[in-house]
């Protein structure tokens, strides 16, 4: 069959092999490796990926050659878990911040999420719309094909559902391919004076069955932590949410363990987010019950503290990892997922083949978009992120620079020499 699309002489093509499922433990250390490789593109998606001169029977009259000598190209990257959509930013609480104040005592205090809450809350749909566009031209442009986006700075239903419809108009509107996840769970408004219970009961009986009929999430997820939401509140909240077939996350174990990976290990959720304070038991269970870390090694960085999730001991007991940026206002204001991986290298100690594993292919799954994104498998999208490196050691060695040169969303160039066509 002859390509509309042919890219040729790649240094070097990383093409994650596809399990039909994330990859565990050891598994994430393979990969194939093609030197001088050509990638085929038909209607969009991969027809065929190889090594030196592409078949003669691929090329026709119509078919474009575009050349890459000295280029890296893997899957385009999928940032796995995002709080996109929100009013304002949180640049006052950085000197705080630098003076020692924790992250929990200032949400304690009426800041942190809650800030945010109440910007997001006053913003147009417009105006969220477009902050979260530009948000994602940054993310395009660093080599991400495919975001998570939750709500959760609106906790109430109007602004809950306006994040959630900013998702998905993006989702129709920007080459960026969006999940939805619902996130009212994100902190107790204040209106609810400290009474969680009665606001997972609200989310219970008035918004999940809303968020379903509308069809406006796929995921549904909740921040397990000390002075936020309880391990019983979470299994309570992610069981009704799991009777209505929405597919599972937790924010567990981010500053200290409280029982949110039991829930996720009991619900099989599908991730487990953050994992900085899990212990070794912790992984035990979550290993046994197949749940992905989801590992946001810029949080750590940016709450400056030391404590990277323990990912060499969860790829050991035979877990999935995934990494993401966890971009949002206050625990990661970042849009480039490429600092993240080299996070995951500097310090947490993956190699590049668990790196690059981790937002592709293991990232697909884990937003459920694994059967048609994050390798080249044939019949995939063809979303190609392609890196101005000759191997792919060299965009995790060489950091905090963008280094993705070209990207394609579904056969098409949508960001050329780092900027947007
Ligand atoms: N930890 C909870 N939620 C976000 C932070 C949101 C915020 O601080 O605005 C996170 O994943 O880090
Ligand atoms: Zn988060």
């Amino acid at each position: 069959m002859q390509a509309d699309k042919l890219l040729v002489h790649f240094s070097q093509i990383f093409s994650p092999i596809d399990k039909q499922r994330a990859l565990k433990g050891s598994e994430m250390s393979e990969a194939t490796i093609i030197e001088d490789g050509y990638i085929a593109i038909k209607n969009g998606k991969i027809l065929k990926i190889g090594s030196g001169q592409p078949d003669e029977s691929l090329i026709g009259d119509h078919t474009k050659i575009h050349d890459y000598t000295g280029k890296l190209a893997t899957p385009g990257l999928i940032d796995c878990h995002t709080h996109l959509v929100y009013g304002g930013s949180r640049e006052n609480e950085f000197a705080k911040k630098l003076n020692g104040v924790s992250y929990l005592d200032i949400l304690k205090e009426g800041g942190g999420i809650l800030s945010t809450v109440r910007s997001t809350k006053s913003a147009s749909f417009d105006t969220l719309y477009d902050k979260s566009s530009h948000l994602l031209d940054e993310m395009l442009i660093h080599g991400v094909t495919t975001v998570e986006a939750k709500s959760g700075y609106g906790l109430d239903w109007e602004t809950e559902k306006k994040q959630m419809n900013v998702v998905k108009e993006l989702n129709h509107t920007h080459p960026i391919d969006l999940v939805s996840t619902f996130m009212a769970a994100h902190a107790i408004p204040e209106e609810f004076n400290g009474n969680g219970d009665a606001f997972i009961d609200h989310i219970i009986s008035e918004m999940l069955p809303k968020v379903k009929e509308e069809k406006l999430a796929d995921f549904c997820d909740i921040f397990c932590e000390t002075g936020v939401f309880t391990a019983e509140q979470s299994r309570r909240l992610l069981q009704a949410a799991k009777d209505l077939d929405f597919k599972l996350r937790i924010h567990a174990d981010e500053i200290d363990s409280v029982g949110g990976v039991d829930v996720a290990a009991e619900l099989e959720t599908v991730s487990a987010e953050h994992l900085m304070a899990v212990t070794d038991e912790g992984i035990k269970k979550m290993s046994k019950a197949g749940v992905i870390g989801n590992l946001l090694p810029g949080t750590t960085f940016s709450l400056m503290a030391d404590t990277y999730a323990p990912a060499k001991k969860m790829l050991d007991a035979g877990m999935a990892i995934t990494l993401s940026t966890d971009s949002n206002p206050g625990s990661c204001p970042t849009a480039n997922i490429q600092f993240i991986m080299q996070l995951g290298c500097f310090k947490m100690h993956l190699t590049p083949i668990q790196v690059f594993n981790a937002v592709t292919i293991n990232a697909a799954y884990s937003v459920g978009l694994g059967e048609s994104i994050g390798s080249f498998t044939e019949g995939k999208r063809a979303d190609i992120a392609v890196f101005d490196a000759q191997n792919i050691d060299y965009p995790l060695y060489f950091f905090a620079t963008n280094l993705v040169k070209d990207v394609y969303k579904n056969g098409e160039l949508v960001s050329k020499n780092r900027q947007l066509v």
